[in-house]
């Protein structure tokens, strides 16, 4: 049994606060106690820390500390909305706020494994991520690429995809065929066989976590123009068109693939669930100047639901003091989670 349905109550939703020097713990406060309630958000973070910053932000924000331990044999304790409960993960040295230190960087993760695990076990409904520093993971001694690559291999999913939304009722959506990767290495990663397990993955998670009967989907080519008939490259006529053509005798609704610079106008997107952008910046650049600050990324294809906010961790706003960061992108991503669950237990009753 999920928390949410284990009575007609507030999802739980845990929050990691993401790198400590960054803007995460305060957009995370702010969110949660905005939507307490609606939502029980749980903060996955270090204790002492996040009551620093709720107090700067409002000292009508009440936090109660609980440890992993304490969860672990008894379940999350319930407090009513008027107290945030936090997840207590200790940070390995005081905080600067602006200033990175990769002594803190294995704590950042704990919060995630801690986020993975409380999911997997039914203590939380969904998982929300602040933004991390990729960089300090990696020079706390830690290979790490993102949030995505790591749910997936601590869940030994098989195919996951990152999908950014704008908010709204018909938002825009944009999915990536390949993520965290160097552009010279992006042609050699898309093959048939990735193509289509992305649209698989896409097609099932737009249906059961989205409510989508038959999503539409339309694919961006790979290069100029689409390719230009073979002769800016051939991706499109070797692997593209065969791998959609595949896709469709599957039954998924795909159209493609379209040249990317002109597929973002509102006569195709009208019709259209989501768009299959190839690589990080063909189709993020797109989603955040439409949808900046209020921007939700979902990772699809993962056995729990984890959303997370369109921005990174902003050091410059952090390093100013509270105060200065918009979380209006992390509400949206704790709303479109409680979302999801919605979508999720109803589509599994
Ligand atoms: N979900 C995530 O964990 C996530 C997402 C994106 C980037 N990142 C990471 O964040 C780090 C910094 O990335 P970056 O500098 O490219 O992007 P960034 O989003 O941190 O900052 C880009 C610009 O947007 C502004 N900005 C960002 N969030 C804002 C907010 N909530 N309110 C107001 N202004 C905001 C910043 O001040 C800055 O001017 C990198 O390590 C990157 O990998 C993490
Ligand atoms: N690609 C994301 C973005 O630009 O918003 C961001 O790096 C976060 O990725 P993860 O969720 O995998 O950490």
């Amino acid at each position: 049994m999920t928390a949410a349905s284990s009575a007609t109550v507030r999802p739980s939703i845990a929050i990691t606060c993401g790198e400590p020097a960054g803007i995460g713990p305060e957009i995370a406060l702010r969110a949660a106690w905005e939507l307490r309630d609606e939502i029980n958000c749980v903060l996955i973070g270090d204790a002492p820390f996040l009551a620093i910053i709720a107090d700067q932000i409002d000292p009508d924000i009440a936090l109660a500390a609980v440890s992993l331990l304490a969860v672990r044999n008894d379940g999350l304790p319930n407090f009513p909305a008027s107290r945030l409960v936090v997840l207590d993960c200790p940070l390995a040295e005081h905080v600067v706020p602006g200033k990175l230190d990769p002594r803190n960087g294995r704590s950042v993760l704990q919060m995630l494994d801690m986020a993975i695990e409380g999911t997997r076990a039914g203590w939380f409904d969904a998982m929300v991520t602040a933004p991390l520093q990729k960089s300090t993971i990696n020079d706390a001694g830690v290979p790490f690429t993102g949030h995505t690559e790591y749910l997936a291999e601590k869940t030994a999913a098989p195919h996951v995809v990152m999908m950014l939304a704008a908010s709204g009722d018909h938002p825009l959506r944009v999915a990536l065929a390949t993520i965290h990767l160097a552009l010279k290495d992006v042609p050699a990663a898309i093959t048939a066989e990735s193509l289509g397990q992305t649209l698989d993955v896409l097609q099932h998670d737009l249906q059961s976590r989205f409510g989508l009967d038959r999503p539409r989907i339309l694919v961006a080519g790979l290069n100029p123009h689409a390719g230009e008939g073979g002769y800016l490259g051939r991706e499109e006529i070797d692997i593209l068109i065969p791998a959609l053509q595949a896709a469709r005798a599957r039954g998924i609704n795909v159209a493609g693939p379209y040249p990317a610079d002109t597929l973002f106008q509102p006569k195709y997107l009208k019709d259209a669930d989501c768009v299959l952008a190839m690589y990080h910046d063909q189709g993020l650049p797109v989603l955040k100047f439409a949808s900046f600050g209020h921007g939700i990324n979902i990772t699809l294809g993962l056995p729990l639901i984890r959303t997370s906010v369109d921005h990174g961790t902003a050091l410059d706003l952090a390093e100013q003091g509270v105060g200065h960061a918009d979380h209006g992108s992390m509400v949206e991503a704790i709303r479109m989670a409680a979302k999801m669950v919605a979508h999720s237990t109803a589509s599994s009753t």
